[in-house]
C-alpha cells in the first residue's frame, strides 16, 4: 500500500481518547475493512459476556468464582454493597498503612522510619507489583523496593547483600493470594531468617496480603506481624495488580495509586463501549485475532520505546499467556490456544533480533508502544536539531516502517507519557482485551489447571529426595550411583530422578552429601559418610 493510502487507512481507523491521550493505531494491521462488520455478531456476543461477568456471574465456572477485578476501582459496581464496602476498606486501609509507615508511625523497631521494601511474592503476586515499581519508581521515592520473586537462594543473597544494614529499617511485605506458594513460603522463611541473623524480629518488619484464612494469614496472625490485607477469591492473581498486591506496595512506594486507580477506571470506561470502533481493546482483540487467525499463529512482540516500560512484556507474558493458553475450550474441545508474547524494549532490541523480525521468519506481529514525551525538562542537542528521544521517536517509526514494507504487522500505542494514569491505562486496556479476545476464541481467561502439573511433580521430587537422604544417612558407610538408589527405594522408574536429585544434592553443602566421579557421570557415586 502506497504511503498516502496508509495516512487515509491510518485517519480511518485511529482509535483516541482525549482523555487519557491515548490512542490504538490498527492501520498497519491487513485486514480489510469488511473484517470489523465479518467480526461483529462474535464481538457483540464477547461485549454481553463482559457485561454479564461485571455485573457478578460466575465467570470462571471451573472455579465457581465470580471475576470482579474492575470493581476495583469502580467499588460502585461490585455486585453486593458488601464487596463495595470491603474494596473501599481495603482501599482505605492501604493508604493508612503507608501514611503511617511514611509518617513513622509504623516504625521500625529501633524508632527509624522503614526506610526499604523487601516484596516477596511470585506471578502474579510480583510481576504487578514489580512492573508497577520500575515503571513509576523514582530517586524522590518515599522507599527503596526489593523483590523476592523466586526460590532461588543466589537471587535472594543478592537482594540482602544489596540491602545490606538497611535491613534494620526493612519492611517486609508477603503477598500470596493462595497463602501456599511454596516459592513465596521459601522467600518469607529466608527473610525471617536474615531478619533473625541481624538481631531483628521479623513479626516487627512483616506485612502479609492474602486470602483470609490461608496458611500465611494463620502464619501472621500467630505471630502478630503489623498487619494483614485482603485478597479475594473473585481477583485472579494476573489481574490483581489494582488489589492490594499492586496498590500497597506502591502506596508504600510513594505512587500516587489514587491516579493509577483513575487511569484504569477511565480506561474500563471506554472499553465498556459496545461500539467496536470506539473500544481499544475490542480493537486490539480483533487484531490478535486477525493476525493469529483466532488461533495463536504468530507470536506477539512487545517493543515500548521507553526504558521505563521493560517490565510490560514480562507482566504482559502472565496476564495474556495464562489466560488464553489453554487445552480446552469451554465446552471441552481439544484447542490447544493462546498467544506467545515476548520482548524488551526499543530501541534496544534493534539491534539484538529485530533482524530476525525484518527478515527471518514471518511469524509473529508487533505491539510498539509509543511515548511521546521524552523526559521531564528540556533535552541537549546531540547533534544540530536533533535529541537523544527525537533518535528513540525516529527509531520507532523506522522500525514500524521497516517492519511494513516486509509484510510485518504491527498495532501501535500512543501514550503522553509514563504515570500513574497511563500505567493504570495500559494495565486496564489489556486486561479487557484479553477478556474480550477469551470470548472470541470461546476459552476460559480467568482459570489455570496447566499450573498445577508442573507444582504436583516438585512435590513428588522434594518427597523422593526424602526418601534418598534418608537412605544415604541409613548407610552412611555406603555410596550409592544413581541405579543403586533407585533399586534400593524400589523405584527402579525413577532413576533418571534420582540421578538428577544426588547430583543437586552434592553440589551443595546443606545436607552432606559428597560424591566420587565415575566414569560416565551418571556412573558417580554418592554417600552421606565422610
Ligand atoms: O498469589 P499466589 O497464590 O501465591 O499465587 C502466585 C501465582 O502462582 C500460581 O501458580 C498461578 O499460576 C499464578 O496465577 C499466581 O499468580
Amino acid at each position: 500500500m502506497q504511503k498516502l493510502q496508509l495516512w487515509e487507512r491510518y485517519k480511518n481507523r485511529l482509535y483516541h481518547n482525549a482523555e487519557l491521550d491515548l490512542s490504538v493505531d490498527t492501520s498497519r494491521m491487513n485486514f480489510p475493512d469488511s473484517y470489523l462488520e465479518e467480526m461483529e455478531p462474535r464481538l457483540q456476543k464477547a461485549f454481553e459476556e463482559m457485561a454479564d461477568l461485571e455485573a457478578g456471574a460466575i465467570a470462571n465456572p471451573d472455579e465457581q468464582r465470580m471475576v470482579g477485578h474492575y470493581w476495583l476501582r469502580a467499588p460502585q459496581l461490585a455486585p453486593t454493597a458488601e464487596l463495595a464496602e470491603e474494596i473501599k476498606a481495603t482501599l482505605a486501609s492501604v493508604k493508612a498503612f503507608a501514611s503511617s509507615v511514611h509518617q513513622g508511625n509504623i516504625a521500625a523497631p529501633d524508632g527509624h522510619r522503614f526506610e526499604n521494601l523487601l516484596v516477596v511474592g511470585i506471578g502474579g503476586s510480583a510481576l504487578g507489583p514489580q512492573f508497577i515499581a520500575d515503571s513509576l519508581g523514582s530517586a524522590q521515592d518515599r522507599m527503596k523496593v526489593f523483590f523476592f520473586d523466586n526460590t532461588d537462594p543466589d537471587g535472594m543473597d543478592k537482594v540482602l547483600a544489596e540491602i545490606g544494614s538497611g535491613l534494620k529499617r526493612t519492611l517486609t511485605v508477603v503477598i500470596s493470594k493462595s497463602g501456599g506458594t511454596k516459592e513465596t513460603r521459601n522467600g518469607m522463611l529466608e527473610a525471617r531468617q536474615a531478619f533473625e541473623q541481624a538481631g531483628l524480629h521479623f513479626a516487627a518488619h512483616a506485612v502479609a496480603v492474602t486470602g483470609s484464612d490461608s496458611e500465611l494469614d494463620r502464619t501472621a496472625s500467630q505471630e502478630g506481624w503489623l498487619g494483614t490485607l485482603p485478597m479475594w477469591d473473585w481477583v485472579g492473581g494476573r489481574t490483581s495488580v489494582t488489589s492490594a498486591v499492586g496498590l500497597l506496595p506502591a502506596a508504600l512506594q510513594g505512587i500516587d495509586i489514587d491516579r493509577l486507580l483513575a487511569g484504569a477506571r477511565i480506561c474500563d470506561q471506554a472499553t465498556r463501549s459496545r461500539s467496536t470502533r470506539d473500544n481499544p481493546a475490542a480493537l486490539l482483540a480483533l487484531s490478535w485475532f486477525h493476525a493469529t487467525a483466532g488461533k495463536g499463529e504468530r507470536d506477539m512482540v512487545l517493543l515500548p520505546y521507553k526504558d521505563r516500560l521493560l517490565l510490560f512484556s514480562r507482566y504482559l507474558q502472565q496476564l495474556i499467556m495464562e489466560s488464553l493458553g489453554k487445552e480446552l475450550d469451554r465446552d471441552g474441545k481439544k484447542v490447544l490456544q493462546g498467544i506467545t508474547v515476548y520482548g524488551n524494549k526499543g530501541s534496544t532490541d534493534q539491534h539484538a533480533y529485530v533482524q530476525q523480525l525484518r527478515e527471518g521468519v514471518p511469524n509473529f506481529f508487533v505491539t510498539f508502544i509509543e511515548v511521546l514525551k521524552d523526559r521531564e525538562g528540556a533535552s541537549m542537542l546531540v547533534e544540530p536539531g536533533a535529541t537523544s528521544g527525537d533518535y528513540l521517536s525516529g527509531f520507532f517509526q523506522g522500525t514500524r516502517s521497516a517492519l511494513y514494507e516486509k509484510d510485518r504487522e504491527s498495532v501501535t500505542i500512543t501514550i503522553r507519557e509514563i504515570s500513574p494514569a497511563s500505567i493504570g491505562a495500559l494495565i486496564a486496556l489489556y486486561e479487557r482485551a484479553v477478556g474480550l479476545y477469551a470470548s472470541l476464541i470461546n476459552v476460559n481467561a480467568y482459570h489455570q489447571p496447566g499450573v498445577e502439573a508442573g507444582k504436583k511433580a516438585a512435590g513428588t521430587v522434594l518427597k523422593l529426595q526424602g526418601e534418598i537422604l534418608e537412605m544415604l544417612r541409613r548407610q552412611p558407610e555406603r555410596d550409592f550411583t544413581c541405579a543403586d538408589m533407585a533399586m534400593t527405594l524400589a523405584r527402579p522408574e525413577e532413576v533418571e530422578t534420582v540421578f538428577i536429585i544426588l547430583r543437586h544434592l552434592a553440589a551443595n553443602p546443606s545436607h552432606g552429601v559428597s560424591v566420587t566421579a565415575g566414569e560416565k557421570v551418571w556412573e558417580n557415586r554418592f554417600s552421606a559418610g565422610k
